[in-house]
């Protein structure tokens, strides 16, 4: 059984051995008090400091993929020495499901439909079939993303299928430790340009741009509604700042609070925002059945969340974006962006060839974009 592996700024997890796994679907809550009764089990069986580490799908009525694992420890990202490159085989083929044209009538579907009805945002994805000419290596993949994207979540998840779940997420859904709890939602992006000067000014004009802008709100408000009950001090900012990766500029929003109750578990405040306006829409309900009428896939692990929960319930979840489903010589990336009434087909479809540029070049099937050695990458949190 694979390494799991969830590496952030704050406390970076390893995690191997599998002492439990837990497929309960989030939807219903009841995973929440069978994930502290697995922990108990952990521990008394044993394992001094038992962690779940893992993914929630998109769509919580289908299983969890957790797990307790035998052994976890927590280190300093910064003191990781560079992953020494492994031999990747090569990229011979890649197909978009849906291709261009159906993904851009798409949009102009969503768009028609926000004129009569009450959705305001609705984020529509698409995923590409990658093949290469051999083995898909995880940890290959893996050691090409963390040394191409030193910021972010890097993660390598071992699905109970064999298939693995690896990316980087530039997104926080949810850290919380003790009371104190952090989200920060990315909407509203623009590609990275190659020259400093057209780069710099692609990050302004986001920051600008009333469209995103709105995008952006939509989430910020829906997260706000939802954590101010839970919460004795919540700070939302008022205007967004931006975050970049290797290929996006992102408008974002830092949100900081104080529990009233620490007794809920990150896992359980992570599931309670998910899935936020950033990766399903406004209002969710509505957004979710356009995104069903749609999108001619099933999204699986992608836009659901990632990462680690301990017994005391701390932890941290990123958004599960910019990842790819790794399994025999075959790779499934996942890309998506917020259609609101203004937006564009033509933009929309190359917003999500800029996301996907992120997987793509760890692969190296993608030009690397100068963008990438400008080392001015803003983190998340
Ligand atoms: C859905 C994705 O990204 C999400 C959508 C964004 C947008 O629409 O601007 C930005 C960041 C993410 O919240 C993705 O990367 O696939």
């Amino acid at each position: 059984m694979a390494t799991s592996l969830f590496l952030s700024r704050h406390r970076s997890v390893r995690a191997s051995g599998v002492f439990e796994r837990i497929a309960t679907p989030a939807a219903g809550g009841a995973l929440h008090a069978e994930l502290a009764r697995a922990l108990l089990r952990a521990r008394d069986a044993g394992i001094a400091n038992p962690i779940a580490i893992g993914a929630i799908p998109f769509d919580t009525t289908q299983p969890a993929e957790l797990l307790v694992p035998e052994h976890s420890e927590f280190f300093n990202r910064d003191t990781l020495r560079p992953l020494a490159a492994l031999p990747l085989a090569p990229v011979v083929a890649s197909t978009s499901i849906p291709g261009e044209e159906r993904f851009k009538q798409g949009v102009r579907q969503a768009v028609a439909n926000f004129a009569h009805s009450d959705i305001r945002k609705a984020v529509l994805s698409r995923v590409l079939e990658v093949e290469l000419a051999g083995r898909a290596d995880p940890a290959a993949i893996f050691a090409s993303l963390a040394a191409q994207n030193p910021t972010g979540f890097q993660f390598r998840i071992p699905l109970s299928s064999g298939a693995e779940l690896v990316g980087v997420s530039p997104e926080l859904l949810l850290r919380k430790e003790g009371a104190h709890i952090v989200s920060n939602p990315l909407a509203g992006s623009a590609r990275r340009q190659p020259d400093a000067d057209s780069d710099a000014a692609a990050g302004g004009a986001l920051l600008q741009s009333p469209k995103d802008l709105r995008e952006h709100r939509y989430v910020t408000d829906d997260i706000r509604r939802l954590l101010a009950p839970l919460c004795a001090t919540l700070d939302v900012p008022e205007q967004p700042s931006l975050l970049s990766t290797n290929a996006m500029w992102h408008l974002s929003t830092r949100i900081e609070g104080t529990l009233r109750d620490p007794a809920q578990t990150s896992l359980q405040l992570a599931c309670h925002l998910h899935p936020t306006p950033a990766v399903c829409g406004y209002p969710t309900d509505l957004a979710r059945k356009l995104i069903d009428l749609v999108e001619p896939f099933d999204r699986g692990l992608f836009a659901g969340v990632v990462g680690w929960c301990d017994a005391d319930g701390n932890g941290e979840w990123a958004v599960t974006i910019r990842c790819g489903k790794v399994q025999g010589n075959t790779i499934r990336l996942f890309a998506g962006a917020g259609i609101v009434a203004d937006s564009c087909p033509d933009a929309e479809w190359a917003e999500t060839q800029g996301k996907l540029g992120t997987m793509l070049r760890a692969l190296g099937a993608a030009r690397p974009s100068a963008s990438a050695n400008v080392a001015t990458a803003a983190e998340a949190a």
